[in-house]
């Protein structure tokens, strides 16, 4: 299991990460003209002043994808090119067969670029940006090409080819978190496992809200943004609606249009139009209830008392019948048991109606540590204990029951409580 990232380790580990892509970029994008490279650096440096130039017009025309590779903690970059002609291929002209999604902002294919990588390819819907680069688009290449992180979805170039928008973003081999969830994916997730999702999620709005310059909102946190690596571990994906927030460090929050998903949005950004990083956190408590229950944030075809999720699962909490919020698939035992009335209550928090009462992002990373260590605790005295009760009868132990961190569970079975 790898060991989570602590945030403030981020940026000497972001070297060793940069290392991971090295050969492709070195392989396949050639270093384009010193100038590119110069307005690139002052773009991801945040320097870019009034009076320079303007990337996107530049590119207006341009026909090449601009593959941006990090080659420092401090966001030196090289900038190299693919052609239209490239993308076709790696996707076999957009072949249906390759189509992996469908968004608001288009279709999603998989490529596989010359080198043999994979990537996703974000192909914009034609009739709706026949206007030239929507908003959406630019937002998302502006923040996705600023940042660096193992849980986000990296930026590897975008590009305007006559009537087309596309971007190209790191693949994510192993669908989304909702798919999983509803278990049209993988194998079911165990709680171990959605906890580490949870701390993998609040790792990077973390890294977005304090170590990037200036902080970035994603604005659209939920399941289906949230892609899955085949160690079932998550990446934060979809930044079409993030925005950066506000470069006057003074400003605590920036006035803008209402945009986010319904059941996700924070109530008090719906009502005062005033987005802060602490929006990402509410969407961040909507996420986490939706991991413990298994259940939509909406649920139409619920009875009317358990439609709105959070509001169900909340009552449950506090009523002190939380087992009954867990979702069905999940297995029972005092230690799971006990990961979901603490991913709760910390959920309880994210969803304070009042912004100032609820955590910040690096908070509920330091709660869910907790948890995750108490949790492991458990599991292995659990463990040991069961161990010496087996071998005393039970000599052969079951390894199928081994699947995840912590061995055997025996103690699974005690202390069920029926939902
Ligand atoms: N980088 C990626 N790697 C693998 N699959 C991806 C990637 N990006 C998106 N997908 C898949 O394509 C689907 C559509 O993605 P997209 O970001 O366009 O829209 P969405 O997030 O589902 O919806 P919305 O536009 O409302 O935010 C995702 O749900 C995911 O399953």
């Amino acid at each position: 299991m790898k060991k989570a990232l602590h945030p403030t380790m981020i940026r000497q580990d972001s070297s060793s990460l940069h290392d991971q892509h090295k050969p492709r970029a070195k392989n396949y994008f050639k270093v384009v003209s010193r100038k590119l490279a110069a307005v690139f650096t002052a773009l991801l440096s945040g320097k870019r002043k009034k009076g320079s130039i303007d990337v996107n017009k530049m590119q207006k025309n341009n026909t090449r994808v601009k593959r941006i590779s990090f080659s420092t903690s401090t966001y030196q970059s090289t900038v190299s090119d693919f052609s239209f002609e490239d993308i076709c291929k790696a996707t076999v002209n957009f072949s249906p067969e390759n189509k992996i999604g469908e968004g608001g902002f288009g279709t999603v294919y998989k490529g596989r670029l010359k080198d043999g990588s994979l990537v996703a390819v974000k192909r914009a819907k034609k009739d709706k940006y026949d206007q030239g680069l929507p908003q959406q688009f630019k937002n998302e290449i502006l923040t996705l090409s600023k940042i660096e992180h193992l849980n986000l979805v990296r930026l590897f170039g975008y590009l305007e080819h006559k009537d087309e928008q596309i971007i190209v973003v790191e693949y994510v081999g192993n669908g989304n978190l909702r798919e999983h969830l509803d278990g049209v994916r993988g194998n079911g997730l165990e709680i171990a496992e959605r906890l580490d999702i949870a701390i993998d999620v609040a790792h990077a709005i973390t890294y977005l809200h304090t170590y990037t310059d200036p902080p970035i909102i994603h604005r659209d946190i939920k399941a289906s943004n949230i892609l899955i690596t085949e160690k079932l571990r998550a990446k934060v994906a979809d930044f079409g609606f993030a925005r950066l927030a506000t470069e006057d460090p003074t400003a605590t929050h920036i006035s803008t249009q209402v945009k986010g998903t319904a059941g996700y949005v924070d109530p008090e950004y719906t009502r005062t139009y005033q987005l802060t990083d602490k929006s990402d956190v509410y969407s961040f408590g909507v996420l986490l209830v939706e991991l413990m229950t298994g259940r939509y944030p909406i649920e139409s075809k619920k009875p009317v008392k358990e439609r709105v999720t959070i509001r169900w699962a909340m009552k449950r909490l506090k009523e002190g019948e939380f087992v009954i919020a867990m979702d069905p698939k999940l297995r029972r035992s005092p230690a799971s048991n006990m990961v979901v009335e603490n991913v709760l209550k910390l959920a309880h928090q994210c969803l304070a109606p009042v912004r100032q009462s609820r955590p910040t992002m690096k908070k509920c990373v330091e709660v869910l540590w907790g948890i995750r260590k108490d949790y492991k605790d458990r599991v292995s005295s659990t463990t040991a204990a069961s161990t010496s009760h087996c071998s005393a009868n039970f000599p052969y132990r079951n390894a199928k029951s081994d699947r995840h961190l912590f061995g055997i569970q025996e103690g699974d079975s005690y202390g069920f409580i029926s939902a």
